[in-house]
């Protein structure tokens, strides 16, 4: 099988090198927002069954593909599978996001965790990675992705979803050694999961630290940020002859931008807070960007969709090294039609910036 892409500018934008427009993609585009989506979800019983069958988290993952021309795909599952796999027993209830049965509460919990082999406790995943893979027949590539250290220790010690973060942020300021433990599993793991990923087939990989924002100045870059760097460190950075770009998003790191960058990471995920021309001029000689426009622009209409889009592409302005995308996941609440006018005025709009 020749693995030559159709379609790589999603890759090369990452890579910063010229691109004929500017490529775009969104995060959480197979999701509720699509009534295919929530279709096969019923089929599949519920959204965890889904994550687990390689042959309905493919259809799924290429839903969106179907309906908008968007130039990556991203594999369908969770960041919380690597908890599940070292035993934690997740469950999503309806309503009320991800559960674990066994959330870190006693010390000997903590130090019996243990790395997952990915190839035997997260078979599922690079069965959908490689059957994605397949039936993407290289028209656009496809993104891996983990959580952040951080990001899992927080449900893993919490329980769930949580506003306050009142248990971790107990442990890292009264037992920081213990949460230092869990991040550092939770590190090398997450290291073998992304690789694994790419060894099935995943052709960039994308780590997202949804909490690290939450965190203080000092704690970030203690807490948060070395471990993610940790990851990056160990990252295949070549499969089959090509380069695996990676890409960190911390949701509300824009005030950490120049930490992010200097993690050797290859692009940085902004969130919708910052000017994305701001960033550009902070980090963008040293990486790709990826986002920014809030997810919220979506509710409103496809003339006001095309002038929100315009500004974040003119505040980017021209050459490469931008990957359009949301700031966060698209809201389910979205209707479908407003998420196409976007991908179309991105394809159309950034044009002239990459004359
Ligand atoms: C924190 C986090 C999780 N999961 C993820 C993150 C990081 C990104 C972020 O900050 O949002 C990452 C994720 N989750 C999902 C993907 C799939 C790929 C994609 O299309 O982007 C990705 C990349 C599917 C999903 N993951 C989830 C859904 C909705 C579940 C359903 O179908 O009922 C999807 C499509 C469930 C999930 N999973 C998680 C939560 C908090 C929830 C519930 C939130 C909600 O209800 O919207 C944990």
């Amino acid at each position: 099988m020749s693995n030559k892409l159709k379609n790589d500018t999603f890759l090369r934008a990452l890579l910063r090198q010229p691109t004929e427009y500017t490529p775009v993609w969104m995060m959480r585009q197979a999701g509720r927002y699509l009534p295919e989506y929530n279709q096969t979800r019923g089929r599949a019983g519920d959204f965890l069954s889904l994550c687990k069958n390689p042959n309905l988290a493919t259809e799924v993952t290429m839903q969106p593909l179907a309906r908008f021309p968007l130039d990556a795909a991203i594999l369908f599952s969770d960041i919380l599978t690597i908890p599940d796999a070292m035993g934690l027993g997740l469950y999503f209830s309806t309503g009320e996001g991800p559960k674990f049965e066994r959330p870190l509460r006693d010390e000997w919990e903590i130090r019996d965790l243990a790395v997952p082999d990915p190839n035997v406790h997260l078979r599922y995943v690079m069965d959908a990675v490689s059957q994605i893979r397949k039936t993407l027949n290289n028209e656009v590539p496809l993104i891996g992705f983990a959580g952040s250290p951080f990001t899992l220790a927080c449900y893993m010690v919490e329980g769930g979803s949580s506003s306050d973060f009142a248990l971790v942020k107990t442990m890292l300021y009264q037992r920081p050694e213990l949460l230092h433990h869990i991040l550092d599993i939770n590190a090398r793991a997450v290291t073998s999961y992304l690789n694994a990923q790419i060894e099935a087939g995943a052709q960039a990989v994308m780590i997202f630290d949804s909490w690290g924002g939450a965190l203080s100045h000092a704690a970030y870059h203690e807490f948060s940020l070395p471990y993610m760097e940790q990851i990056v460190s160990g990252l295949i950075r070549e499969h089959n002859g090509a380069t695996i770009p990676n890409i960190i998003f911390t949701k509300g790191g824009g005030l950490w931008l120049e930490s992010i960058a200097a993690t050797g990471c290859n692009a940085v995920g902004l969130d919708w807070a910052i000017d994305i021309g701001q960033a550009r001029a902070r980090i963008g000689d040293k990486v790709g960007l990826q986002g920014n426009l809030d997810p919220a622009v979506l509710f409103s209409n496809p003339d006001a969709i095309r002038a929100e889009v315009g500004k974040v592409l003119h505040s980017y302005g021209k050459g490469s090294g931008h990957v359009f995308n949301l700031g966060h996941g698209i809201s389910q609440f979205t209707n479908p039609e407003n998420a196409a006018a976007m991908v179309e005025a991105v394809h159309e709009l950034s044009k002239p910036y990459h004359a």
